[in-house]
């Protein structure tokens, strides 16, 4: 048997290769249960800072810590086989300077066992991304819109809609493509530029709220599925697991009340007496 034959996993040169090919399906997934559902009928599972808004009821992710991503990460890594586990490195970890974002990102990926660390920030993280990259981090590159940046954006709007908007955007594109990013994020832009930084860059583009012409999409998995309650515009509801949760809760509370749950089933019979 190879070296190479124990690694099954995707890998982040794998998703690179795939650019203008079939398209790249993500999704967001934080626990061990998630990952494990969606592990075979995805290529890359993103542990997103979003975590902070979905699992713990945060407004923003500012607040999102390296130990809560290193925790869910590794829930993450241990429920999945195949696809590609990402990390997002929360606000805070990695912007001060190439030095400091190899520390956080090479404990991440020490930590965890995930395959690739995703960032924030497009000309301003090129330098970073170029560093990490360079010294074996695989980086992908997150633009547009940018949530961690709430505070000075003054909230989650989206990017683009006007054409005089477009330079700094497509800058930011080129840079991170340049720098080495294996991916690159396009978050909540207007639907044309979405297709035209897929049609510029080197590296394949994941859309989120962008385009359709992206080379895969992603989105956050309690959103798709119907579970989180409020959602963005860009969301499209395959399932409605509130409501199912829902219905299975009010069958066991109607069944606790009429006292027919638990059935004999559920219930431990006293062993039998062998006869004397
Ligand atoms: N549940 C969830 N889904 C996400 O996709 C997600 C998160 N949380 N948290 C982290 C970021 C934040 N994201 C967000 C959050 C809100 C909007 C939003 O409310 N947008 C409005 C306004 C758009 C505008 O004014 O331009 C919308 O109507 O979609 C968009 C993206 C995307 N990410
Ligand atoms: C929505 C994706 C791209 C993300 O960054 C997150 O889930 O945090
Ligand atoms: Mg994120």
């Amino acid at each position: 048997m190879s070296v190479q034959a124990t690694i099954r996993r995707i890998t982040a040169p794998e998703i690179r290769a795939r650019k203008g090919g079939e398209p790249i399906v993500t999704l967001t997934a934080y626990h061990a249960h998630t990952a494990s559902v969606a592990d075979d009928l995805v290529e890359l599972l993103l542990v997103g800072d979003s975590l902070g808004m979905v699992m713990h009821g945060l407004e923003t992710t500012v607040p999102v810590t390296l130990e809560m991503m290193i925790l869910q990460g590794q829930a993450v890594v241990r429920g999945s086989k195949r696809a590609l586990v990402v990390v997002d490195m929360p606000f805070g970890s990695y912007e001060a300077s190439p030095a400091e974002a190899f520390k956080s990102c090479t404990r991440v990926l020490k930590e965890t066992g995930a395959g690739a660390v995703k960032l924030e920030g497009g000309v301003r993280m090129a330098e970073t991304i170029r560093f990490l990259t360079d010294r074996g981090v695989p980086v992908m590159a997150h633009i547009g819109l940018t949530p961690q940046s709430v505070l000075t954006l003054g909230g989650f709007k989206a990017q683009g809609r006007d054409e005089k908007d477009w330079e700094p955007i497509l800058a930011d594109a080129r840079a991170v493509d340049e720098a080495g990013a294996f991916s690159i994020v396009v978050e909540g832009v207007a639907e044309p530029l979405g297709k035209k930084i897929t049609e510029i860059t080197k590296a394949p583009t994941i859309g989120i709220g962008a385009s359709a012409a992206c080379d895969g999409q992603i989105l956050v998995m309690e959103d798709m599925l119907g579970l989180t309650e409020r959602v963005p515009k860009f969301v499209k509801k395959y399932g409605s697991l509130r409501d199912h949760i829902r219905g299975a809760i009010e069958g066991y509370a109607s069944e606790v009340r009429a006292r027919s749950f638990p059935a004999p089933e559920h219930t431990y019979a006293m062993k039998k007496i062998a006869a004397e």
